[in-house]
């Protein structure tokens, strides 16, 4: 499991270290420096003899950097440093000169020769490496965006580099962040826009914010939750944790990500005397006429994620229709350790409104795990319960969310989906899995998951139902365990993803894939995960 922890919490660990004289900075710019050093010899086939470009804020991120500058220096490495304040940190500073390294500053009254920002953009864009240490920890929560001459430099480098990149001619440079992607909301994962503030100002999904987005992030002591969450964590690149020796034993993780061995360890596997009772029963509300295709995806999902019983409730057509495809479905009402309710359900619908109504009184009365997705999540009381798993994407969450009175759309989820995902589950106390390329899932005690295991292939019609099944067989098979331990809801719906996820991948590597494939592909996944 990778955790990430707060800014504040972080500082907090370190505090005691530096009292006793641990050399942090020393630490994390040596691990900087060799992070730089592979890069440089994997994209560029040597070291000595590269160009080098250092980004420094005026704060010990800056002083992280230009550490690094010193070290990579002393490789035979051509180091600039472009201050973009006026003042730098002092040792950071004394020892990139000391390295023979030039300095200049976009920043009135900066060290070395003042320059023009264009002048640095140009320098750092034909550089093999940029190491982005304008600001780190220190931006202000809900003001992170960077000010200064250094917000100029970061915003238009950004969008050469992403042009380039969409380009795809591979010579830009290497971007490097020094613990974070500089302006980035460290503990909410927002990005400000262009000059601007965070909040209701941050850019929708898809517009660059002026964040500079790395290839590379090496962060200090533990990941940020701006790293997994979205949408900064599309700006971070492959993230790499450099160990500082802080005892974070104390801090509560802020966001997780579960990894293979974490979701194998949660799948539930029968034991020898297992039976499909005590294996787990799941009962499914989807599809209507007009969406029998959502119930069969539904059904699919959950048979193949090897739950004990299928249990189906519709129209007799689209019963049929679902039979015909999954003969192991069992039609009709029944004893079930677990609900999938909503997907394909037009709540006009009245028959299936109807069944999802008479389901969720269950669910709320008997503590039964739920999933509530699609056209359900619009047939729901005001207030539900931790074991009921509502699945949103980011436009279904929005009328969730307005239909309580907040003032929010697609967009504005998109820009803070975080934050919506919190504000839903503080509304309505249900769990909240909020689908996107990095799907969150808020649970109990606000427990925070991120997973980011999908191909982008996976954005296909019908997904969404796959995982509505898939996770109603995982809490039906782990139901007696949820019993005693609500806050387990949370970690495997973040497993319902991952393994999701993966399904996508292995239906088929690389390409596109349907829906009903991913549903096949969740035996040969599981199996894989079982195995490793
Ligand atoms: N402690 C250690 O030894 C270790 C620390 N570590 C490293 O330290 C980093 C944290 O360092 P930090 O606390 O100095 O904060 P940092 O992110 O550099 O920013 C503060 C500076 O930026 C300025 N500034 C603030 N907001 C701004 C904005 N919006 N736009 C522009 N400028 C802004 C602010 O100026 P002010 O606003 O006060 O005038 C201040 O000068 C951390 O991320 C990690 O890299 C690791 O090496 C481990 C060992
Ligand atoms: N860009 C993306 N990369 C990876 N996965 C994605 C991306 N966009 C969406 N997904 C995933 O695809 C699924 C789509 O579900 P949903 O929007 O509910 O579709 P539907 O309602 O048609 O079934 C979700 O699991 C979501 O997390
Ligand atoms: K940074």
């Amino acid at each position: 499991m990778i955790v990430a922890y707060t800014a504040a919490d972080v500082r907090t660990a370190e505090e005691p270290l530096l009292a006793a004289g641990v050399p942090l900075m020393d630490r994390a710019a040596f691990a900087l420096a060799g992070v730089v050093v592979r890069e440089l010899r994997a994209r560029r086939g040597r070291v000595a003899g590269s160009r080098v470009v250092v980004l420094a804020g005026a704060g010990n991120n800056g002083g992280d950097a230009l550490h690094a500058g010193a070290l990579l220096a002393r490789r035979g490495v051509a180091v600039l440093a472009v201050a973009t304040a006026e003042r730098l940190h002092e040792t950071g500073l004394a020892a990139l000169r000391s390295a023979g390294c030039s300095v200049v500053s976009v920043a009135d009254g900066g060290p070395g020769a003042r320059v023009w920002p264009g002048d640095a953009i140009a320098e750092a864009f034909t550089a093999d490496v940029v190491l982005d240490g304008v600001l780190g920890i220190g931006a202000r929560a809900g003001h992170s965006a960077v000010r200064g001459p250094g917000a100029e430099v970061l915003a238009l480098l950004g969008e050469l580099v992403a042009d380039e990149r969409a380009g795809g001619r591979g010579d830009g440079p290497c971007v490097v962040a020094v613990d974070v992607p500089s302006g980035v909301g460290v503990d909410d994962g927002d990005v400000p826009r262009p000059g601007g503030s965070n909040g209701s100002g941050s850019a929708p999904a898809g517009e660059p914010g002026a964040v500079l987005a790395a290839d590379v992030t090496v962060t200090f002591g533990a990941p940020k939750p701006a790293l997994l969450v979205p949408p900064a964590c599309a700006s971070a690149g492959r993230v790499e944790a450099v160990d500082l020796g802080l005892d974070l034993s104390g801090a509560r993780p802020a966001v997780a990500r579960l990894e293979p061995r974490d979701a194998a360890a949660l799948w539930p596997v029968p034991p020898r005397a297992a039976h499909k009772y005590t294996r787990g029963v799941v009962g499914v509300v989807a599809g209507t006429p007009a969406y029998p295709g959502a119930a069969v995806l539904t059904v699919s999902a959950a048979v193949h994620a090897g739950v004990g019983m299928v249990r189906y409730l519709g129209s007799p057509g689209v019963t049929a229709a679902v039979v015909s495809h999954r003969p192991e479905v069992v039609a009709g009402d029944g004893r079930v350790q677990a609900w999938v309710l909503g997907p394909g359900v037009d709540p006009t619908d009245s028959a299936q409104a109807e069944r999802v109504h008479g389901a969720l009184a269950g669910v709320l009365a008997q503590e039964l795990p739920a999933v509530v997705d699609a056209g359900a999540l619009t047939l729901l009381p005001e207030r539900l319960a931790p074991w009921v798993v509502l699945t949103p994407h980011a436009g279904e969450l929005a009328t969730l969310l307005s239909a309580r009175g907040e003032d929010v759309d697609r967009a504005q989820v998109e820009a803070e989906p975080l934050r919506w995902a919190r504000r839903a589950r503080e509304l309505t106390r249900a769990t909240v899995l909020l689908k996107g390329a990095t799907t969150l899932v808020v649970g109990p005690d606000d427990a925070v998951y991120a997973q980011a295991d999908a191909p982008a292939w996976l954005a296909t019609a019908g997904a969404g139902d796959v995982l509505a099944g898939l996770l109603g067989a995982l809490l039906a098979g782990r139901a007696q365990d949820l019993a005693g331990e609500p806050s387990l809801v949370a970690a495997l719906a973040a497993c319902a993803s991952l393994v999701h996820g993966r399904a996508a991948h292995v239906a088929n590597p690389g390409g596109p894939v349907a829906a009903l494939a991913v549903a096949e592909a969740l035996p040969r996944t599981v199996a894989q995960l079982l195995a490793s």
